[in-house]
């Protein structure tokens, strides 16, 4: 078996990959129509698109029977990334780079797979839009610009994600719009100098929310905490999920005293929303705050702090359990 080279850009291709937001953003709703129409329209048994991550291959969205996740040494897809053109192998078994690939070498194994690589719009190729049978088959030129048609849309759904500020689930500002706005909002702070301080949240436990209760029932815990954070602080206090189950406020005008009393009122409400809640789960977080240094702060170092402070009160919190 051969597995996937490195392409010579791969730093840059996952520095690309991991600001896109794609591995976080759960907006998996428009793939998941494209891979139906191609799974359907092609009559194959998976359709997929998929992100190749440093060793991993991870399914945005997989209509068909078979992992969300596989490792990038075994993946197709992870040599679909090495070329500008498609890939299509008719039949896995006649091809020395997978005929003893794990994923062909068995009675039921992929036989027939075409891929076609995904860029975002800074030319980084990220993955690809794939369609595999079990059976070997033809795939015709018509086939083939109708696969890519697929993929030019799911390239279009990239680039609108690379460009949004606002986090889908919550409604939060997300953590691209918060790189945005927090450097003007650090500038305006300074010129008129006032305090501004940074809340940085994480979520206790939130995996077991979801393997415990479900995918959606997370999804729910994160919309609660969002709406927990909007009904406790003003509507000058930028709200963010910065990414999973990581939220940030930014305090304008505050230092960090009042930081930490409006922390305090946050963790009275969520405690409340606990008690009166109708959901099985119930809502923990850890937090730390940072006020900004006008003199010699800059953004990366406030992020860190407050982000160590929060880590600190989380290591707390798990040997106090
Ligand atoms: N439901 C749901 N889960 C998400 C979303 N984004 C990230 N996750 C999940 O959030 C979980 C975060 O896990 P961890 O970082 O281990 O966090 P934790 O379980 O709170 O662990 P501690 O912070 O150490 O207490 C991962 O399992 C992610 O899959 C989302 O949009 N929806």
């Amino acid at each position: 078996m051969k597995t996937p080279a490195t392409p010579p850009n791969e730093a840059e291709r996952l520095l690309s990959l991991r600001q896109s937001g794609l591995l976080e953003f759960d907006n998996r709703q428009p793939y998941d129509r494209l891979t139906r129409l191609a799974k359907r329209l092609f009559n194959v048994s998976v359709a997929m698109v998929n992100l190749i991550d440093e060793r991993t291959q991870i399914a945005k969205s997989v209509d068909g029977a078979v992992p969300a996740v596989l490792p990038r040494s075994v993946s197709f897809c992870g040599h679909t990334i090495l070329q500008p053109e498609p890939l299509v192998v008719n039949d896995a078994r006649d091809d020395s780079r997978f005929v003893d690939n794990p994923l062909v070498a068995h009675e039921n194994g992929v036989r027939f797979y075409a891929g076609i690589p995904l860029r975002l719009p800074d030319g980084a190729v990220v993955g690809s839009f794939c369609v595999v049978d079990q059976t070997p088959r033809d795939f015709s030129a018509q086939d083939l610009a109708a696969l890519s048609d697929l993929a030019a849309l799911a390239e279009d759904e990239f680039a609108a994600s690379c460009a949004a500020t606002t986090d889908e689930l919550t409604g939060l500002i997300n953590r691209r719009g918060f790189n945005q706005f927090a450097a003007f909002a650090l500038s305006g702070a300074r010129r008129r100098a006032e305090p501004l301080t940074l809340a940085w949240m994480d979520l206790d436990r939130f995996k077991q929310i979801n393997d415990r209760f479900g995918h959606s029932e997370g999804d729910e815990a994160l919309k609660a905490m969002a709406n927990l954070l909007r009904s406790a602080f003003r509507e000058t206090d930028l709200l963010v999920r910065y990414g999973g189950d990581e939220f940030a406020v930014l305090f304008a005008d505050t230092d960090e005293q009042g930081a930490w009393i409006a922390m305090q009122y946050l963790t009275e409400q969520v405690a409340k929303f606990n008690q009166t809640g109708s959901h099985p789960w119930t809502l923990t977080f850890s937090w730390g705050i940072c006020e900004f240094d006008h003199h010699h702060g800059d953004l990366e170092q406030w992020l860190k702090e407050a982000d160590r402070k929060m880590f600190s009160m989380k290591q707390k919190n798990s040997a106090a359990r």
